[in-house]
């Protein structure tokens, strides 16, 4: 069995975990900071939880996964170099370009992606960057790992950014919308409870229906919105207050660096 390492088991490293550890594939190992809340989530997947760099060198994983907050990743990278030279290093943290990870862990095989919180369900969309130089073994074990994960599309890295913001930020843009959603549900008298379930059951068969009929959104649209009905009115009314350009404006505001 490959053994994965994720380094900072938060949000996101905890989602890459716990969707792979639904596959049953792979050994999973995990280096943190002492947290309660990350030893609960390690030892519910049966992972094995390290405090330190050399620790984790020790048991000599296949592959790392670095998901630490950006001001704390170089200083993580610059332990790396005493991992055994064929581990495959990815690092899915934001603010630092392949060049300087390539400038403190010379000789190493390492790509850079930007998943999405819902890998936990393996349902994640993951923007992956190779460089060119990247051996085709190490290329391929990303690949299936984070296909086991959910969708990936490979990117150039000056596309990783956008790309980290409609699919890593996304979710939470869509959350909002799901909460007002249910919000107009209870407003209307429904049980907060079913309003919540009705908003997000919609936009899975929504996002489902997109993906399976490869049809442009607004011709979907176009199929809800029968002449002189009630959908064109709301439509409408989204018009009128600019959600479009909201949407638009919030990507830009994210996407800021
Ligand atoms: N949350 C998301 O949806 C996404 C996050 N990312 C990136 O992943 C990274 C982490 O983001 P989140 O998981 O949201 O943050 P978070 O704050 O939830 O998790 C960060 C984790 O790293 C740990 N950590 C901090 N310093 C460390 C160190 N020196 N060694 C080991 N672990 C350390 C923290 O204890 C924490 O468990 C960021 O770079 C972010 O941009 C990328 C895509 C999506
Ligand atoms: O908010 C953030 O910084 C990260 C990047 C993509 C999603 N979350």
């Amino acid at each position: 069995m490959k053994k994965i390492a994720i380094i900072g088991v938060g949000h996101m490293g905890g989602a890459i975990l716990t969707g792979l550890a639904k596959t049953k594939k792979y050994q999973l190992l995990a280096e943190n900071h002492v947290n309660k809340r990350v030893s609960q989530l390690t030892d519910k997947y049966n992972c094995q939880l390290v405090y330190s760099i050399s620790d984790l060198a020790k048991l000599i994983p296949d592959l790392v996964v670095i998901t630490t907050p950006a001001a704390a990743t170089m200083e993580i990278v610059q332990k790396l170099t005493i991992l055994n030279k064929d581990t495959i290093i990815v690092s899915a943290a934001a603010g630092h370009s392949l060049k300087d990870y390539q400038a403190k862990l010379a000789g190493y095989q390492i790509a850079r992606c930007i998943p999405n919180i819902p890998v936990s369900v393996n349902s994640g969309l993951t923007g992956i960057y190779y460089p060119d130089d990247l051996a085709p073994a190490a290329k391929d074990f990303i690949n299936e790992v984070f296909h086991d994960l959910g969708e990936v599309v490979e990117v150039a890295e000056e596309q990783l950014s956008i790309v980290g913001t409609i699919a890593g930020c996304g979710p939470a843009f869509v959350d909002v919308f799901m909460d007002a959603l249910a919000d107009s549900g209870v407003l209307n008298g429904l049980a907060r409870e079913l309003a919540n379930q009705i908003a997000a059951g919609m936009v899975k068969g929504a996002a489902q229906l997109a993906l399976d009929s490869h049809l442009h959104p607004a011709l979907l649209k176009d199929q809800v919105c029968s002449p002189g009905g009630t959908t064109i009115k709301g439509v409408t009314s989204l018009e009128e207050n600019g959600f479009r350009h909201a949407v638009i404006e919030a990507v830009n505001a994210a996407n800021q660096n």
